[in-house]
C-alpha cells in the first residue's frame, strides 16, 4: 500500500496511491499501470471501477468516483454525440429573427410546448410578444387566429426556451435548438454559428433530422410558413430601419409582427381604392410576372403617395400589404442617419414579395439638387394639445433646459445612392416601393420618372362620404353594440355629421382624432361638432401640398385621387403601358 514514484510524461515526479487500481486475475498490474499512466481517463474508469466494487471504499469515496467519471465521460460522450448527429443528420441554421425563424417558433410554440404534456421548461412572454411572431394588439384590439382560442392582450404565451427539443413530424424525428448568441449550448453542432454581417453572434435556431438530404427540412419549413399563412392570417410583418442596426437582433432591420390593418378601416375614395388594390394584384400575379419575364422590363413597381399629414398613406400601405398578403418594410430616411450603403444593403435584404414604403421622401434632404443636402428641421404641426415631452424653445433658439438647438442634420443619402438602391442594377427585384411625400413639387424628377413611379395617388382631406364612413366606423359599431341605438339612427346621424363637417377641409387623422374622444356616444359627437369644427380650422395647419401647385404626372404615369373628383383610369393606362 505504500505510495509508489512514478514518471509522469512531462518529466515531473507524481505519487500515485495505485493499490485499488487493480482486480487481480484479470489483467497484469503493470499492464494496467502503463496504459493509466497513457490515458488519464482510463485511469479514472480504473479507479471508479476498484471503488465500485462491493465492499471496497467507503460510500463517499464511491460518490466521488462517480462524479469524478461524469466529469471525464461527458465530454467524450458529447463529441461521440456530435460525430453521430453530424454523419447522420442534415441540419439547418437560422438567425432568430429572420421571418422564417419566426414562423418555425411559432409552430413550436404552438404545437408542441403548448400542447405537450411533457415539457417541463418554456420561456414565457407577455406584453409586445411581437417579436415572438405573436400578433401585437393593433389599435386595442384582440386577435382571433383561426383554429386557435381567442388571444387577449393580457395573455401570456409559451414559447420554446433556450434549449433542444424533440419532436416527430409524422413518422420523422426532428430536434429543434434555440441558443443564444453568448451562453449558447455546448454542443457545437446545436449552436448556430450564426453572424450577423459585421460577424457579430447572432440568437438562432437550429434544426435537425436524421438523413442525408435538406428536402426534410425545407418541407418542415413550408409545413411552418403554411401553419403561419393558415392560422394567423390576421397579422403582418412589419419590419422598420432608421439607418442603425438593430440592438436586439443585430439586423438591418427590426420586426414586429402586428394584427392586419384591414382596407375597410381605410377611409377613401372606394374607387381609387379599388383601382390601387386591383394595380397591386395584378402586378403579383403571374401573368403580369411572365409579362415581365418575357419583355425583359425589370420586375418591380413604384408608387407615389402625395398629401398632407394624416390623410392615411403609411396606413393605407399597411392595409396594402395584409391584402397582399406579404411583409412591409419602412425605411425613415428623416433621421439622417441612412447612408447610401446602408441604403443599398437594407434593399438587398428584402424577401422577394414585399411592400417597402420610403416614408416622407420630400424631408430628408434629397431635393433637385443632386446630393446629399442639409435636413431643413421639418414644419412643425400644429397639434392639438401640446405633446408633453417636447420643450418649446426659448428667444435665442435654446430650449428650456439651456441646451442649444440641435444643429440641423447632414443627410447622408444622395439622390444617386437612392436611384441606384431603388432600381440599380443590383437592386432585389419582386418588392412594390411606395414612396410618400408631403411636398412632391420639391422632388427631383429622376425620382418619380415613369419606371421608378408608376401610379401617382394623392391623398386629400375628407370628403363627404369619407366622413359618413369614419362616423359609422368609430361610433356607429360601438352605439349600436353597447348603447342600444338601432342601424336607423347612426345611418341618420352619420348623414348630419358628413353634412355639418365642412369637405376637403380636415385629415381623416384629425377627424378620427375627435371620434375617438366621443368614446361611441353619437350624441356627445353631434353636441361637440360645431366647437370642434371652429376650433380645428382655426388651428388645421396650411398644408404644403395645399400651397403647392399640383403635380402633373409626366406622360406614361397614371394619377389617381383618393378624396375628390372623377378618377382617370390608372389601371387602364398601366395595362396599356405594360403592354406596349
Ligand atoms: N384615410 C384614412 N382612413 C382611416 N384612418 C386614417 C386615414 N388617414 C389617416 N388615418 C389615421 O390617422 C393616423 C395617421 O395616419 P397615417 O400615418 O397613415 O398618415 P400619413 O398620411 O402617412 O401621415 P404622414 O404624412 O405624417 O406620414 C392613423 O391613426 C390612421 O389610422
Amino acid at each position: 500500500m505504500a505510495p509508489k514514484a512514478v514518471k509522469a510524461s512531462h518529466g515531473q515526479q507524481v505519487e500515485l496511491y495505485r493499490e485499488p487500481l487493480t482486480t487481480p486475475g484479470l489483467v497484469p498490474t503493470h499492464l494496467k499501470r502503463a496504459t493509466a499512466d497513457a490515458n488519464p481517463i482510463i485511469e479514472v474508469i480504473q479507479r471508479f471501477l476498484a471503488h465500485a466494487q462491493p465492499g471496497t471504499g467507503a460510500t463517499i469515496e464511491k460518490f466521488v468516483a462517480l462524479v469524478a467519471l461524469y466529469k471525464v465521460v461527458s465530454p467524450v460522450w458529447r463529441f461521440v454525440n456530435d460525430l453521430c448527429l453530424r454523419s447522420f443528420t442534415s441540419r439547418i441554421s437560422i438567425s432568430e429573427h429572420d421571418p422564417v425563424a419566426q414562423e418555425i417558433i411559432q409552430w413550436v410554440s404552438a404545437e408542441i410546448v403548448s400542447k405537450s404534456l411533457l415539457s417541463t421548461s418554456a420561456t414565457v412572454v407577455t406584453g409586445d410578444m411581437s417579436l415572438y411572431g405573436v400578433p401585437d394588439m393593433y389599435s386595442g384590439m384582440d386577435v382571433e387566429l383561426r383554429g386557435q382560442p381567442k388571444r387577449h392582450s393580457d395573455d401570456v404565451s409559451c414559447i420554446p426556451p433556450v434549449g433542444k427539443k424533440i419532436f416527430w413530424v409524422g413518422y420523422r424525428p426532428f430536434l429543434f435548438a434555440r441558443t443564444g448568441s453568448v451562453t449558447g449550448t455546448k454542443s457545437p453542432l446545436e449552436r448556430g454559428g450564426v453572424v450577423d454581417y459585421q460577424g457579430t453572434p447572432q440568437n438562432s435556431i437550429v434544426i435537425l433530422t436524421p438523413g442525408w438530404s435538406l428536402r426534410p427540412l425545407m418541407d418542415f419549413i413550408k409545413h411552418c410558413h403554411e401553419y403561419k399563412l393558415i392560422n394567423m392570417d390576421g397579422s403582418t410583418n412589419i419590419s422598420f430601419s432608421s439607418g442603425k442596426v438593430d440592438p436586439y437582433s443585430g439586423h438591418l432591420w427590426s420586426t414586429v409582427v402586428k394584427a392586419r390593418r384591414r382596407l375597410d378601416t381605410i377611409d377613401m375614395d372606394p374607387a381609387s381604392k379599388a383601382e390601387l388594390v386591383s394595380d397591386a394584384e395584378y402586378y403579383y400575379s403571374e401573368e403580369s410576372k411572365k409579362f415581365f419575364a418575357d419583355c425583359g422590363i425589370p420586375y418591380r413597381r413604384g408608387y407615389l403617395f402625395y398629401g398632407p399629414p394624416g390623410t392615411g398613406k403609411t396606413s393605407f400601405s399597411a392595409a396594402l400589404a395584409g391584402q397582399l398578403n406579404c411583409d412591409l418594410y419602412l425605411i425613415n430616411l428623416a433621421t439622417g442617419e441612412v447612408s447610401d450603403g446602408h441604403l443599398h444593403r437594407l434593399f438587398l435584404a428584402l424577401p422577394r414579395k414585399c411592400i417597402v414604403v420610403i416614408e416622407d421622401i420630400d424631408s430628408c434632404g434629397i431635393g433637385r439638387e443632386q446630393g446629399p443636402a442639409t435636413i431643413e428641421p421639418k414644419k412643425p404641426r400644429k397639434p392639438s394639445a401640446p405633446a408633453p415631452l417636447e420643450l418649446p424653445n426659448t428667444p435665442n433658439g435654446a430650449n428650456l433646459l439651456g441646451q442649444p438647438p440641435a444643429p440641423p442634420k447632414r443627410n447622408m443619402v444622395t439622390l444617386s445612392g437612392l436611384l441606384n438602391a431603388i432600381d440599380g442594377n443590383a437592386s432585389a427585384e419582386g418588392r412594390l416601393l411606395i414612396m410618400t411625400s408631403n411636398n412632391p413639387d420639391i422632388l427631383d424628377e429622376a425620382l418619380t420618372r415613369p419606371g421608378r413611379i408608376d401610379l401617382k395617388v394623392c391623398f386629400g382631406k375628407m370628403m363627404p362620404n369619407a366622413m359618413h364612413d369614419i362616423f359609422k366606423r368609430l361610433i356607429g359599431r360601438a352605439a349600436i353594440a353597447s348603447k342600444g341605438y338601432t342601424e336607423q339612427q347612426i345611418e341618420e346621424f352619420a348623414l348630419t355629421f358628413s353634412a355639418k363637417v365642412p369637405p376637403n377641409t380636415f385629415t381623416p387623422a384629425q377627424v378620427q382624432n375627435f371620434l375617438q374622444n366621443c368614446r361611441g356616444d353619437p350624441i356627445k359627437a353631434m353636441q361637440g361638432v360645431d366647437a370642434w369644427i371652429e376650433e380645428t380650422r382655426d388651428q388645421s395647419p396650411e398644408e404644403a401640398v395645399k400651397e403647392s401647385v399640383p403635380l402633373v404626372p409626366p406622360p406614361g404615369v397614371a394619377e389617381v385621387s383618393t378624396q375628390r373628383g372623377p378618377l382617370p383610369n390608372a389601371l387602364a393606362s398601366l395595362v396599356s403601358g405594360l403592354q406596349g
